[in-house]
């Protein structure tokens, strides 16, 4: 079990993104986060894989204790937590399969990783290709593929590295709405197959519905709701996007004229 115990995030320009939060995600579990743009969606994900420090309170990870105060703590949890990121993050000039295999330099120690790595690697990294259905596309250059080919490319690479942990921030942020659903649901699915617990920041509120076990709504850096994706109601998803109630006059899209 991963655990926020009242993790707060106040950056140095003094804009507290997460104020405390304690939660605990469990094993398996496919959870969305939902909100508004700046609500503290990517802070919560960064804290939980120690990217971002927490000013007070602590990230608990499962068997390992702090990763905000233990340092191997913090290596351990990294080694088995997938990341997978709006922009890939691919390198252009090398193949699909060479991306995913730099998923596999993590296992490796640091002078072991500057060899060729072992067959066993690739052949693991060929199977991540395959599970989201472009084996056949695994020597063509990363810059070649679509965007939702790359975005498979980047979920192989967080799945060669066997983690138990997926942290996806806006994984399908930047593709048509096809495209979108077939990612996330090959995402969720390998999560499913191999149980790993899944915490993944989205903006359509269509496929939190479609894919999430559990709902995590975020508003201003608080939770505003933690529950299942069937309560995600009109005025819920009014309090989580600050819409304004329906009887406010509407700003007029023109400065009136002098
Ligand atoms: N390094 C930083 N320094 C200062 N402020 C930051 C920093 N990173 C994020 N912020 C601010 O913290 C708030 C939360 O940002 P965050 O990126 O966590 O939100 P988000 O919900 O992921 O937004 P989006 O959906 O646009 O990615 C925003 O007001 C943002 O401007």
């Amino acid at each position: 079990m991963l655990r926020l115990d009242h993790a707060t995030v106040t950056y140095a320009n003094g804009l507290t993104a997460l104020h405390p939060t304690s939660l605990a995600f469990r094993p398996g579990e496919f959870t969305v986060l939902l909100g508004a743009s700046g609500a503290g969606k990517s802070t919560l994900l960064r804290c939980l894989n120690g990217l971002v420090t927490p000013t007070a309170g602590d990230v608990i990870a499962d068997g390992l204790g702090s990763i905000v105060s233990d340092r191997r703590a913090r290596r351990r949890h990294r080694r088995r937590t997938g990341m997978v990121f709006q922009q890939h993050h691919l390198i252009g000039r090398l193949s699909a399969l060479d991306n995913v295999l730099t998923g596999r330099l993590a296992a490796h120690g640091f002078f072991r990783s500057l060899f060729p790595l072992p067959r066993a690697d690739r052949r693991l990294a060929l199977a991540a290709l395959d599970r989201v259905g472009i084996l056949d596309r695994a020597l063509e250059r990363a810059d070649r593929l679509s965007g939702g080919q790359q975005q498979r490319v980047g979920i192989a690479r967080a799945m060669a590295q066997e983690p138990t942990l997926v942290l996806a921030d806006e994984p399908v942020a930047s593709l048509d709405p096809g495209s979108a659903e077939r990612v996330l649901g090959d995402l969720h699915r390998i999560c499913r197959e191999d149980g790993i617990t899944a915490i993944v920041s989205l903006h359509q509120v269509a496929l939190a519905r479609r894919f999430a076990d559990r709902v995590i709504a975020l508003s201003h850096g608080r939770v505003v709701h933690d529950g299942r994706p069937e309560q995600l109601g009109a005025r819920l998803l009014d309090v989580i996007y600050d819409t304004p109630p329906a009887d406010t006059p509407p700003v007029p899209l023109v400065a009136a004229a002098e």
